[in-house]
């Protein structure tokens, strides 16, 4: 288990620049399986998801090599592989192999997806997807045996019941070398899905409407990469890093920022009164004294992010006031609320209700990082706190932010990793 131990109450200042975003390279690497060619992938993010990713890719004989930024994947001596349980539990994505098995070789077996905990998430609306296209789905014994018809996937119109992220890229996984027309219905608009579509497009699929509710996809015989594919950068990232500096003192530029991506994010911010200037890929945020509290709905995108729930929650803890958060997309998301309490937060929930009162002064405390974004608030709160945070299963933060402890140094910020790092921070 690794440690993150912050001596907090100290103003941070300082530059920090954002990375790829993780939920389009977790989508980029299964991916690239479909192509006939080697494919470059840069500003890849140093994080343990792309590690597992990369150790799955083994297992089908799939190399792949990172350096600095970018990620080389050969893809051109690939095998069929079983992919069970094991590693394909240890992160979300490992489910966007089923749709790319699926497109590259008819057939995929892959383990039930593991990844955070944060209340149920049910894959049915892939399997939905996977079968309109032709495909016969069965679980055995939490692995999902996921077969073509002989003469193939066959394009399909999927309306999906949820605006769902995972669903709307597995189909287009499976879809994008099917025989004739896929069109999905209610699909989800994050940019993340864009940037998968741009990367795929560039290897000569045909998929129209991607940031549209109708997404269609002609079917292809053959993707070929010509040149390397850069990820667009973390958005949020790039929120928790802005949260980070408004409750910490501000002074601190953000490089490598879409703002367009953060549009909800950056209103709520404008509306509790943190200062910032929005630059054409920056962000400077500046001291903001007189911050009031805010009511925070999450909607997919463009609405306001599930992942930036909890990491905005320490800057409505220093804000006037009392503020009411409604996750709709994971209302079971409040891991963080019970570590937030030993530190002395005055948070509850009801209901699946947050309030939150500001104006407490956190104390530092040994709180528990029980998921990616629950982590991300203790973070922010232990470097907000009096004293000394030691947040335990650190690695929940690592597997989704890029070199988190160094860009901490970069702050200014009293922060130490304890516990071994595979992942070599420089
Ligand atoms: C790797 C990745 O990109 N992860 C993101 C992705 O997760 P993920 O793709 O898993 O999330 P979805 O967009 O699919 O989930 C949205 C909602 O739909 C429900 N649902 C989804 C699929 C399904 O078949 N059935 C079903 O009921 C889920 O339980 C959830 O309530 O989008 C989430 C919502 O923005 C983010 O929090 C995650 O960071
Ligand atoms: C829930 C998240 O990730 P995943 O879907 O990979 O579990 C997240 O990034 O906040």
């Amino acid at each position: 288990m690794q440690k993150l131990v912050i001596n907090g109450g100290k103003k941070l200042s300082g530059e920090v620049t954002i990375g790829g975003a993780k939920n389009s390279t977790v989508a980029l690497i299964p991916a690239a399986i479909l192509s006939s060619t080697p494919v470059v992938l840069d500003s890849v993010p140093q994080i343990r998801d792309v590690a597992n990713l990369r150790s799955i890719l083994l297992d089908m004989n799939v190399t792949s090599e990172v350096k600095n930024d970018v990620l080389k994947i050969d893809p051109t001596q690939i095998h069929f592989a079983e992919l069970p349980s094991g590693k394909v539990s240890s992160l979300r994505a490992s489910y966007y192999f089923m749709g790319a098995m699926l497109g590259r070789f008819g057939k995929a077996v892959v383990g039930f997806p593991g990844g955070d905990d944060i209340g149920p998430r049910p894959i049915d609306q892939h399997i939905k997807g996977f079968e309109a296209l032709g495909a016969h789905v069965e679980n055995k014994h939490g692995q999902m045996i996921i077969t073509a018809p002989e003469e193939g996937l066959k394009g399909a119109k999927i309306f999906l019941d949820m605006v769902s992220v995972g669903a709307t890229i597995n189909v287009i996984l499976a879809a994008v070398k099917a025989k004739g027309t896929t069109v999905i219905e209610n699909a989800a608009k994050e940019p993340e899905i864009i940037d998968l579509a741009t990367f795929l497009n560039n290897m000569g699929a045909v998929i129209r409407g991607v940031g549209t509710e109708t997404i269609r996809i002609e079917g292809v015989d053959e993707l070929r990469s010509n040149n390397s594919h850069t990820i667009i950068p973390d958005r949020i990232e790039a929120g928790t890093y802005l949260s980070l500096a408004a409750a910490n003192g501000g002074d601190i530029l953000i490089n490598n920022i879409i703002s367009e991506h953060l549009d909800a994010f950056l209103a709520k911010l404008d509306e509790m009164g943190v200062n910032l200037e929005i630059g054409e890929d920056s962000i400077y945020v500046k001291p903001s004294p007189d911050m009031k509290a805010v009511n925070i709905k999450t909607m997919p995108y463009p609405g306001f992010a599930t992942d930036l729930q909890q990491p905005i929650t320490p800057l409505l803890m220093q804000s006037k006031g009392e503020a009411m958060i409604i996750d709709t997309i994971y209302p079971k998301r409040i891991k963080h609320i019970s570590q937030l309490q030993k530190m002395g937060g005055d948070i509850s929930s009801e209901n699946d209700l947050i309030f939150v009162h500001g104006g407490a002064q956190l104390t530092g405390a040994t709180v528990s990082a029980d998921e990616i974004r629950a982590g991300a608030c203790l973070m922010i709160a232990g470097l907000m706190a009096d004293g000394t945070t030691t947040i335990t299963n650190a690695e929940n933060i690592l597997r989704g932010y890029d070199r988190v402890v160094w860009k901490l140094h970069q702050l200014q910020a009293d922060v130490e990793l304890i516990g071994h790092d595979d992942l070599k921070e420089n």
